[in-house]
């Protein structure tokens, strides 16, 4: 077991978030373990969160999500409980409340845009349970000013119980985890400062990972269930059956919410379709999977509403309803079959191919937990709108390198072995890019784009491995969710489209030659329910040219 300290490796801090390992409690930033170790006890200091005695794996500091930090706690809520419960650190706790408002963290970090980091607020529910039960239990001495907090607490712990595990795939789950947390578990955190006349409580959160969700979350989560609506020609009473069976009831209150947002955005047909809902009314039903179709889940049958356009591109993907058009974004059952091969051409000239199980549930694992805490908001384009047609990309990315762990080293050799083409990365000039690992978020979409770049100025603005190495002559993308319907990749020239399966993964080629093949222009359809994630892997140029197999200065 060894620290270094006062190094700021690459991939071994995660002193962002002021996390660190070492024996200094109040958590200086650039302390770094060495390989091995795990972390024993977390401390909340001053600066932020220590692991004392903390080690880790291969590549550094790791928390509970890491892979290799399984136990360890050190951005997780145990650490939060066990300081607020230590009685010679609660003291630094209690400061006078005013003192506290630079401190105060509220997200400007559109959770909404990352299924993981909503799971994760889900996740964490039951453990703020515990710490405001812990933290009224210490303060007994004003019941009548923390009587409501003790109120919403004891109704918070009942509705968890009876929840059990909560998932958020479902976007109706997703936006009263974010409801909940942005309207009520957010107030509740200030008036507890308030009444009990502490500081930093929010900003501990904050630094324990736990990104408290905006109004504005709340706001584009909902306007992302509209936008779902639109894509699947689904009524509000098509959204409320599939959401049957789910534990995170939705009631008047909420749908009344939805008509006033509709109306804010004059969008009148959609408040009449909301406004139309009473609870206890919607018949139970059997919910959405992708072996039923809209039509058979809803309690009516389904309008047909025409074309539609997914946003600002020219051109409009179209929506049938019952038929299995792959280059649209339709909602279309999927048997089983497909598993019995492991490959599959999906179009020929240009070559798209799906391969099955190439990727274990470990590696995914792995993957995504390396992934989650690196993940930043996507953005094409400068400002996502706030268009009720949904954004360009509403997802979250990380880059994760080859030698980032030996899990991404070999998936970059299998990718390479599957396609044939080099993937090895060199520092001047590169077969291939890092993985781009990407989250979708509530109804999760990225419009209709080109993965080459096609403009020669922008190749030259890159960086040198980019630069020298050509364009993204292949993608290879992994499905590495659990997308149970909608968010299909479609390419709408080839009329082409394939639907998420979990281990599999899809090759195809941008260019035909040299020349950038426009028939490649793809988009992912908004994921209706469930998690959508991928493993993008952009193979370049130089991976193929017989005559640029040598990059320069090799
Ligand atoms: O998620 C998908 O299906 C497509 C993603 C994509 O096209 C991209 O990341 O460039
Ligand atoms: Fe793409």
């Amino acid at each position: 077991m060894r620290l270094v300290r006062g190094v700021t490796g690459e991939r071994g801090v995660t002193g962002g978030k002021g996390v660190t390992c070492g024996k200094d409690v109040t958590g200086e930033k650039g302390v770094t373990c060495e390989k091995g170790v795990t972390c024993e006890r977390c401390v909340i200091g001053e600066k932020g969160v220590t692991c004392e005695r903390g080690v880790i794996g291969e590549k550094g500091v790791t928390d509970e999500r890491d892979e290799t930090g399984e136990g360890c706690d050190c951005l997780g809520w145990r650490s939060v409980v066990w300081y607020l419960i230590s009685a010679s650190l609660l003291v630094s706790l209690l400061t006078p409340a005013s003192s506290s408002s630079a401190l105060v963290h509220t997200s400007s970090d559109h959770v909404h845009t990352s299924s993981a980091q909503i799971q994760r607020l889900a996740d964490s529910e039951a453990t703020i349970v515990r710490l405001f039960e812990t933290l009224l239990r210490a303060y007994k001495g004003s019941p009548a000013r923390t009587r409501p907090i003790v109120k919403f607490v004891e109704e918070a712990h009942r509705n968890l119980t009876a929840r059990g595990d909560q998932s958020v795939a479902h976007p109706l789950d997703a936006y009263a985890t974010l409801n909940r947390f942005a309207n009520g578990w957010q107030s509740q955190l200030v008036a507890v400062e308030h009444d009990l006349n502490i500081t930093g409580l929010r900003e501990h959160l904050w630094k324990s990972g736990i990104k408290i969700p905006t109004v504005d979350d709340v706001e584009r989560s909902v306007m992302s269930i509209f936008h779902l609506q639109r894509v699947y020609h689904m009524t509000a009473v098509d959204v409320l059956t599939s959401h049957n069976g789910s534990r995170q009831p939705i009631h008047q209150s909420d749908t009344n919410y939805f008509v006033d947002i509709a109306t804010r955005h004059n969008c009148s047909e959609l408040a009449d379709d909301w406004a139309r809902f009473t609870p206890g009314e919607i018949p139970n039903s059997k919910g959405l999977d992708r072996g039923s179709t809209f039509q058979e889940s809803s309690s009516r049958p389904l309008e047909k509403k025409g074309n539609y356009s997914m946003g600002t591109f020219e051109e409009k993907l179209q929506v049938n309803s019952n038929t299995a058009t792959r280059g649209s974004c339709l909602y279309t059952p999927r048997g089983p079959s497909y598993y019995r091969w492991k490959t599959e051409t999906v179009h020929v000239d240009p070559d798209i191919t799906v391969f099955y199980d190439v990727i274990s549930d470990n590696e995914i694992r792995r993957v995504k937990n390396l992934a989650f805490q690196l993940l930043e908001r996507a953005e094409v384009g400068g400002n996502p709108s706030r268009s009720l047609t949904g954004t360009a990309r509403t997802s979250k990315v990380a880059w994760l390198w080859d030698n980032h762990t030996d899990v991404i080293q070999r998936l970059s050799h299998r990718v390479s072995a599957i396609t044939g083409l080099q993937t090895t990365f060199r520092d001047q000039a590169a077969y291939a890019e890092p993985f781009q690992i990407v989250n979708y978020g509530v109804g999760g979409q990225y419009l209709p784009h080109y993965d080459f770049l096609m403009d020669k100025a922008m190749l030259r603005n890159t960086a040198p491995f980019v630069r020298e190495s050509g364009d993204r002559f292949a993608t290879f993308m992994f499905y590495i969710g659990d997308v149970v319907s909608g968010g299909a990749t479609v390419f709408p020239v080839l009329d082409v489209g394939i639907l998420p399966t979990r281990g599999s993964a899809v090759l195809w080629y941008n260019f035909d030659g040299e020349i950038p093949d426009t028939r490649t222009r793809h988009g992912s359809c908004p994921v209706l329910v469930g998690h959508k994630w991928v493993a993008n892997k952009w193979i370049h140029e130089i991976s193929w040219r017989p005559q640029a197999q040598c990059p320069k200065g090799f």
